[in-house]
């Protein structure tokens, strides 16, 4: 699907940004579900650039409990920004392995760095669009989408320049069924569509897909997909921490990546959430590898 034809591998071993420890693991887990040999067979070259350094807290922090580990999370993606960036510079899809889902508002600082207007897929179980006023947890995964719209913590919200941030209008959510009232309060006030599972169960993924790229390829230049792997069911994806009954098929989320990967807008990706030490034997990693590729082009015939 994408026209470039390289691909940059960015690991972020990540696990501040959620309770549950363990998904700093992800990148290796996604590397030994073989991701690299499976998108090469693709055609793609890919360029593995090894994995971020992430600084090892002694506590929550100069925040505290309600913006848990804000340094370490923002050190890494003012990092991730730059690579992101540099992989989009030299004509490379940045494909970052996560790591927790906090990670993602410093990929796409990093994609906007070289767009004039970007859209984004929010694959998720959740809506990650908390404050540290409005989280239930003080953990800054359930934050990032906020934080991508400009939304929370100044410091947080500076990275990758103040000015640029994502359009609300141009985000759309896949998948959510676990939504906190600050959240909920966020999507009405901006308008944020939501493909929750209702709308899954009730229109069908093919519907779902046909609207949720109509939105976010109208008028931009490029659309990143974040893919949480607790958007998928338990069932599917049990390596993840914080798991909500009740997700998508295996199937559905094929499907999804299918006629993404048609409609040939996505130009980034984020892989987050897998944890292997939650998982049955890769488990998770192994669907995530299926999915990136058949979001990059592979087909059953
Ligand atoms: N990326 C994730 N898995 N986020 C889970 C967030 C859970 C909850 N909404 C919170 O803010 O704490
Ligand atoms: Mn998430
Ligand atoms: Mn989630």
């Amino acid at each position: 699907m994408a026209k470039t034809k390289d691909i940059s591998l960015i690991g972020v071993p990540i696990d501040l940004g959620a309770d549950r420890r363990g998904v700093d693991m992800g990148p290796s887990a996604l590397r030994v579900a073989a991701i690299e040999s499976r998108l090469a067979s693709l055609g793609y070259t890919v360029h593995d650039e090894g994995d971020l350094v992430v600084r090892r807290p002694s506590g929550y922090g100069a925040f505290g409990p309600k913006l848990k580990f804000l340094e370490e999370i923002g050190a890494v993606c003012d990092e991730l920004h730059r690579n992101v960036s540099s992989a989009m510079e030299r004509g490379r899809f940045p494909l970052v392995l996560g790591g927790d889902h906090s990670l993602a508002f410093g990929s796409i600082s990093g994609v906007l760095q070289h767009k004039r207007s970007v859209g984004v897929i929010w694959f998720d179980a959740h809506a990650d669009l908390n404050t540290d006023e409005t989280s239930p947890s003080g953990n800054i995964h359930g934050m990032s989408l906020a934080l991508a719209l400009g939304i929370g913590h100044p410091k947080l919200t500076a990275i990758g320049g103040v000015d640029k941030k994502i359009d609300p209008s141009k985000v759309v959510i896949v998948g959510a069924r676990s939504i906190d009232p600050g959240e909920r309060k966020l999507i009405r006030e901006l308008g944020i569509k939501v493909f929750s599972m209702h709308d899954i169960d009730r229109l069908g993924m093919t519907r779902v897909m046909e609207e949720t790229i109509d939105i976010v390829r109208d008028g931009t230049d490029g659309v990143h997909l974040s893919l949480d792997l607790d958007g998928l069911d338990p069932e599917e994806a049990p390596g993840v921490g914080t798991p909500v009954i009740g997700g998508m098929t295996y199937r559905e989320g094929h499907l999804a990546m299918e006629l993404l990967s048609e409609a040939g807008c996505v130009v980034s990706m984020d892989i987050v959430e897998v944890n292997p030490i939650l998982d049955h034997r890769n488990k998770t990693a192994l669907v995530a590898v299926e999915l990136a590729a058949s979001l990059l082009g592979e087909r059953i015939l």
